[in-house]
């Protein structure tokens, strides 16, 4: 008989916010090749000779300001969503079906989850990225850490490979969802900024889908909302290193947007579907008080999806459409 296991695949996060743990996640995030598309002989000395020698301290300070009790905000998203979507697929009678949650980079790794599955007697795995946006460097990435698994013993595993779901009804529904609740409770600002993680700009050039991706989400979302062309704009976070990315990038267009007078903003992160450093830090603290050292009114964050029901409803939705097929 074969068993089946949905495996949730997140991008990864250092085991502890010490300058020690985050140079080995960054050494392992940043090598990769899909990752800095640069030649080896030229990244290689870069990372190791300057980049490893000088970020891990301050990204480390940064991770400190947003670690839990529990760990890295990430990994406690990302283990709670598999936690829910295992309760929610075993209260609709899908008892058999195991859920099972790794990292691209760090901890549980890839490797290791597949081998507890294979151990456990799985012979289907359905992969579900938590990147509904299809992108080389984050999902093809994460599929070249399955395919160099099933290479060891190719005749383990059967695995379906969810590709993206940047307009997907479900998950557009459940951000819809977040953004009304965010309103209801907090009130509503002038305008929405979804903010999604960047690229280089190179990369889309050379045919990378994930700008597009990112805009068929952004405008699903605004006419999920009913949001007026002025009501809304898409922008670009997380810029790392001296290429351009893609633009616009968030925190200018934030303190353009207070400079311009705007007294509320609501801003929202649809590419994360668990708070992270890049939300939590990057966003709901840098571009919030870049917001309002530029003469902004009031900034909203509108936090992720992490443990929302109508998102693990998304997850069992998508899981559910392979598990029949
Ligand atoms: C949501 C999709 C993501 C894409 C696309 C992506 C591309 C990308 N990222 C970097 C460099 C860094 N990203 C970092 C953190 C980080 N990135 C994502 C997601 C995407 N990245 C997440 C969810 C996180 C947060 C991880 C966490 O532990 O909370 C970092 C590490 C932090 C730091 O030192 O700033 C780097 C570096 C590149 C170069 C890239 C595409 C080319
Ligand atoms: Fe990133
Ligand atoms: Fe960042």
């Amino acid at each position: 008989m074969t068993k089946t296991a949905i495996l949730l695949l997140n991008l990864g996060t250092p085991d502890a916010p010490t300058a020690p743990a985050v140079r080995r996640y960054l050494a392992e995030f940043l090598g990769d090749p899909r990752v800095v598309e640069l030649p080896r002989w030229l990244w290689l000395p870069i990372l190791h000779g300057i980049i490893l020698r000088t970020r891990p301290a301050k990204s480390a300070a940064k991770y400190a300001t947003i670690w839990t009790p529990e760990g890295s905000p990430l990994k406690v998203h990302t283990e709670r969503q598999a936690k829910l979507l295992r309760g929610l697929l075993g209260s609709r009678g899908d008892k058999d079906t195991l859920v099972a949650w790794a990292m691209r980079y760090g901890n549980p790794s890839t490797a290791a989850t597949l081998d507890a599955l294979k151990n456990q007697g799985v012979t289907r795995t359905i992969v579900l990225p938590l990147y509904p946006q299809y992108a080389g460097s984050t999902t093809a990435s994460a599929y070249d850490a399955v395919a160099a698994w099933k290479q060891r013993d190719p005749a383990a595993m059967q695995f379906v490979e969810v590709r993206s779901y940047p307009d997907h009804k479900a998950y557009i529904r459940a951000l819809a969802n977040s953004v009304r609740d965010h309103w209801m409770n907090q009130g509503r600002g002038d305008k929405l900024v979804m903010s999604f993680h960047g690229i280089p700009k190179r990369s889309v050039e050379r045919g990378d889908p994930y700008a597009d991706e990112c805009r068929r989400t952004a405008e699903a979302l605004a006419a999920g909302l009913g949001l007026a062309p002025d009501k809304w704009q898409m922008t670009f976070q997380s810029r790392f290193g001296a290429a351009e990315w893609l633009q616009p990038y968030t925190q200018p267009t934030l303190e353009q947007m207070a400079r311009d007078g705007l007294k509320s903003v609501d801003v929202i992160c649809p590419g994360f579907p668990a708070d992270c450093l890049e939300t939590l830090e990057e966003i709901s603290m840098e571009c919030r008080e870049a917001f309002l050292h530029a003469g902004g009114g009031e900034f909203n964050y509108i936090p992720c999806l992490n443990e929302r029901g109508d998102w693990i409803e998304a997850l069992a939705d998508m899981a559910r459409t392979h598990l029949a097929a």
